[in-house]
């Protein structure tokens, strides 16, 4: 069945069994607004969108996938501030022959993240549209105050949690062709699959954003768009000069050897400048004892008098990452 043989009501009715209430929702789906208990501490807001053909591909990705990737992808930036998900609200614009079932896997591929996170999903809106498009707004509280990019400092160690170039390498082999994207098989190409599958759906370490924070971590984001792009982005935040040490990126490195070798570029180049894992990257006071999963891959350093916020590999300037508008 094609969506244009529902109506609107039918449509946002057989999404309510596949969709949490959250452990703090008041009003869910079905007023002009939903409700929720305010948090104590600080109210963390964020937002996403995701296009059809620029974030995902139908052909590469399972519906339900892609609502997973949605969710992940704002519960990932409600956790780098040290936050827990309240609620999400998810927008959709849907082309008009859509299947039916393949939109309530998409929801129910959502759901069951929110679901895992504890978050609700307490509303939304539908319109019909010919480029699909997905857009999250999520909303979180922080119980200490929130962990900000401004906040590191010299000495600072630069730790990450979670994966990092398994995305990048994964679009790169759907890309190129190395992989059966249509036929959706996990097992092809055997030790490549787990790029595919953190394309697919990545599966950032949300409780490692609250528990940075409670062991004072001084500033925190979540890799979106490359570890040198964004690390780019705290040391502007917080005028420091981010020290990477690419031997400190060999658990990387290495998982990404197989990938590396059939595409024929250093893996490293993924785990610097490949998206979407969603890892948390965080800089901590030097004495603190990292919390698991976190693992140091550099340092923070001062910036010398004239010189700029910056990245440096090894001790060499290095940039790069994802941007939406410029192609190199
Ligand atoms: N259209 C906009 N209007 C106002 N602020 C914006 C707009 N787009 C982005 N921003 C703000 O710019 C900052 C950086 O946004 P960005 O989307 O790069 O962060 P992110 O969501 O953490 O990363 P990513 O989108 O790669 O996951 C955020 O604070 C965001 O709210
Ligand atoms: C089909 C397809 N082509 C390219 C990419 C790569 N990509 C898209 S957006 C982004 C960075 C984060 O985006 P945002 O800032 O919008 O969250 C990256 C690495 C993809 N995921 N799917
Ligand atoms: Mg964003
Ligand atoms: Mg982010
Ligand atoms: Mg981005």
């Amino acid at each position: 069945m094609r969506i244009r043989e529902l109506d609107e009501t039918q449509l946002i009715e057989s999404f309510q069994r596949l969709l949490p209430s959250g452990g703090r929702t008041v009003v869910g789906p079905g007023d002009d607004c939903a409700m929720v208990a305010a948090p104590e501490g600080a109210f963390l807001v964020t937002t996403d969108v995701l296009v059809s053909g620029e974030h995902f591909r139908l052909d590469w990705s399972a519906p339900d996938e892609i609502g997973a990737r949605a969710a992940a992808q704002n519960l990932a930036d409600i956790a780098a501030m040290g936050g827990r998900t309240s609620s999400l609200v998810v927008s959709l614009v849907l082309p008009r022959d859509l299947d039916v079932d393949w939109l309530l896997a998409l929801v129910a591929g959502f759901g069951e993240r929110a679901r895992a996170a504890g978050a609700g999903v307490v509303g939304g809106d539908l319109a019909a549209g010919e480029q699909l498009t997905i857009a999250v707004t999520a909303h979180g509280w922080a119980s200490a105050a929130p962990v900000l990019r401004t906040g590191a400092r010299p000495g600072d160690t630069l730790a990450v949690a979670g994966t990092l170039g398994r995305s990048g390498a994964g679009l790169e082999l759907l890309g190129r062709g190395l992989v059966a994207g249509s036929e959706h098989d996990p097992t092809v190409l055997g030790g490549l699959s787990e790029a595919i599958q953190v394309y697919r759906a990545p599966v950032p370490p949300l409780e490692a954003g609250p528990a940075a924070a409670a062991h004072g971590a001084h500033a925190m984001l979540d890799v979106s768009d490359g570890l040198v792009i964004d690390a780019g982005r705290m040391a502007r935040a917080s005028a420091v000069v981010v020290e990477l040490d690419s031997s400190l990126l060999g658990p990387d490195v290495w998982a990404l050897e197989p990938a590396a070798r059939l595409c024929g570029h250093p893996a490293l180049d993924w785990a610097l400048f490949g998206g979407e894992d969603h890892a948390m990257l965080a800089a901590f006071p030097p004495a603190v004892v990292l919390p698991q999963p976190f693992r140091p891959i550099g340092v923070i350093g001062a910036v010398e008098p004239a010189a700029a916020p910056r990245v440096r590999l090894d001790g060499r300037e290095v940039s790069g990452g994802w941007d939406h508008f410029r192609r190199s």
